[in-house]
């Protein structure tokens, strides 16, 4: 297996030279409240934000070294194979034969990639009604089930099947349909003029099996398709085409030949991408089909793009370009009043706390922790919470790191948490001190070995000649205590305790209108309370 990294996480971050300011950026996990994409613009960048919060996309490459020897029909473009009419067929035949798949379950596999690769993109919030145009083949049959799944997703689908098949497998697909009221209209029945009726439409008339000119009543939907470009001019929002592994109409290895076919603005490619997609250039480019065995991927010497986590869908091609100054989340938000608030801060953080971790948010514990020096500019990084109680919050770090030196100058510092899911901030400013040694000790020997041994490797915050140096240091070092037993924690490692003085709690609204609670300790009759203030957004 060849690993070739084609698509990294996308780095955000910029800086600001010289102020006395700095930044950090830190990205956790997709929005659970529903966030409501406020400007046109921003209908793409919310399907842009999503990969950039899956993991990177890796190509994983059947040989090593094949690329430049691959068999001619099955091309290459940016490591992505495509194939040929035959070679798609000659899959199919493969999968649904000596490899034991049954067509449902592909079916079922393609329609809902078809329907998460839509999810990805276009939210239902805004792009709720949809039709689904299902051609008499195996590419209906993807398009019926993806109905099926954008109805369970939150949509509202409508279908046109005008050529039915006479098979189980798709009167079982109508009937499911059917059962959850998911309207079916005929050709005739369909507005001349698409786009006032539906915000998506589903393009599954044909896949790789088409050939020739298409034929009634296939041809007037497609000319339906074409037409919306025209109507777009007039119209402010026009409806967006899905096409389902072919853009219909389109031949299959040579694409839109004459130029005036339809021009999808998504394109899901199933289980490998047909010549054709080479000539896509729409902004949204899908693979789905996760079920390619090794062996196919073998036989047809196919690179194809790693899907991420458990995601039925991967993005192909380059996100769309995205104006960054439109990039922005309208938060949507239960209110957030001094009511209801703890009056302890403390109370109230753990409250959110376990809010974010019933969200199930990435590392709700990662925090940017700012520090200032003797020369009062600041500086700021992530680190783990580990520990949070009446005597302060705590984390641990390299005692000669950058961090550690400033808070030797100044032992004042900032916790910042963002919960990105739940539209939540937290502000937390206070002294610094060292934990003490025994507690250090004890977090030290909780912490995988790994992360001991390369806690002694690391001289955080110096320059390496190399990652080669760490990496060498680490396996002479496991070696060393490759048999059980204590690995000693290095003196100059261990945890600070951060004893607030001040909370924030910002919980984002819509307009920017967010609510802000600060606490801030006060002396009432000799006694230290809490005062609870709002503070303008
Ligand atoms: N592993 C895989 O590969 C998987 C494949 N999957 C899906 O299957 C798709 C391929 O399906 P498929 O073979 O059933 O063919 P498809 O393109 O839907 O249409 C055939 C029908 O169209 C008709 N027709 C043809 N030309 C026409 C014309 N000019 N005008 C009018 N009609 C025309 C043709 O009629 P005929 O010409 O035979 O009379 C026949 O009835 C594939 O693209 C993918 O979406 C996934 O479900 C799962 C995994
Ligand atoms: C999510 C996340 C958590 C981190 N947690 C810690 C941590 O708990 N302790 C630590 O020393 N570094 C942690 N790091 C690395 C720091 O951000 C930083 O690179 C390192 O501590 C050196 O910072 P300094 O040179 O400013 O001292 C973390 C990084 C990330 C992205
Ligand atoms: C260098 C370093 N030290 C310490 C930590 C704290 O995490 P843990 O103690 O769970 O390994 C991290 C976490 O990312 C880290 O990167
Ligand atoms: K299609």
């Amino acid at each position: 297996m060849r690993r070739v990294l084609c698509n990294s996480r996308k780095m955000i971050w910029s800086l600001l030279a010289q102020a006395p300011v700095s930044l950090a950026y830190y990205k956790s996990s997709p929005s659970i409240y529903k966030t409501k994409p406020s400007t046109p613009l921003n209908r793409f960048s919310s399907g842009f934000l999503a990969p950039i919060s899956t993991p990177a996309i890796r190509v994983f490459c059947s040989k090593p070294g094949k690329v430049g020897s691959m068999a001619s029909s099955v091309l290459n473009q940016g490591s992505i194979s495509y194939l040929t009419q035959r070679e798609a067929a000659e899959v199919d035949e493969t999968l649904m034969g000596p490899l034991g798949f049954s067509v449902d379950q592909l079916m079922e596999l393609a329609g809902l990639s078809v329907a998460t690769s839509i999810a990805e993109v276009y939210k239902p919030s805004e792009y709720n009604r949809v039709l689904a145009i299902c051609g008499p083949g195996n590419n209906g049959g993807d398009g019926l089930v993806a109905a099926r799944h954008l109805y369970h997703f939150g949509y509202k689908p409508f279908v046109c099947y005008p050529k039915r098949t006479q098979k189980p497998l798709y009167s079982g697909l109508v009937t499911q349909l059917e059962s959850l009221s998911i309207p079916f209209l005929s050709v005739d029945e369909l507005p001349v003029d698409l786009s006032k009726d539906f915000d998506i439409l589903v393009d599954a008339m044909f896949g790789f099996s088409f050939h020739g000119a298409p034929r009634p009543p296939f041809d007037e939907l497609i000319q339906k398709l074409i037409n919306l470009h025209n109507y777009e001019q007039v119209q402010q929002k026009s409806p967006v085409i899905v096409s389902v592994d072919i853009p219909s109409g389109w031949h299959v290895e040579e694409g839109d030949v004459g130029g005036e076919g339809i021009k999808p603005d998504m394109l899901v490619s199933l289980t490998a991408p047909k010549l054709c997609a080479k000539k896509f250039s729409g902004p949204h480019h899908f693979l789905g089909g996760r079920f390619v065995p090794p062996t196919i991927a073998e036989k047809y010497k196919l690179c194809l793009p790693q899907y991420p986590g458990t995601s039925m869908c991967v993005r192909i091609g380059k996100p769309p370009q995205i104006d960054i100054s439109a990039l922005r989340e309208n938060y949507i938000s239960p209110e957030f009043r001094e009511e209801q608030v703890e009056v302890d801060p403390l109370d109230q953080f753990r409250k959110w706390f376990d809010d974010a971790v019933a969200a199930n948010l990435k590392e709700p514990n990662a925090m940017a922790l700012s520090t200032t020096g003797k020369d009062g500019k600041p500086s700021s990084r992530m680190v783990l919470l580990k520990g949070v109680d009446k005597g302060g919050f705590v984390w641990y770090t390299n005692y000669e790191s950058q961090k550690a030196r400033e808070l030797s100058e100044n032992p004042h510092a900032a916790l910042l948490f963002y919960w990105d899911g739940l539209n939540r901030q937290v502000r937390v400013e206070g002294s610094v001190q060292k934990v003490s040694e025994e507690e250090s000790e004890q977090y030290f020997h909780s912490r995988p070995r790994g992360s001991q041994i390369g806690a002694i490797v690391s001289k955080q915050s110096t320059v390496v000649p190399g990652r080669h140096v760490l990496h060498q240091q680490y396996k002479e070092l496991e070696e060393k205590y490759s048999k059980e037993g204590l690995i000693p924690k290095p003196k100059h490692w261990g945890g600070y305790r951060l004893l607030p003085n001040r909370y924030e709690f910002w919980q984002g609204q819509t307009s920017r209108l967010h609510d802000r609670l600060e606490y801030s300790p006060q002396e009432i009759d000799g006694k230290l309370v809490w005062k609870i203030v709002r503070l303008a957004p």
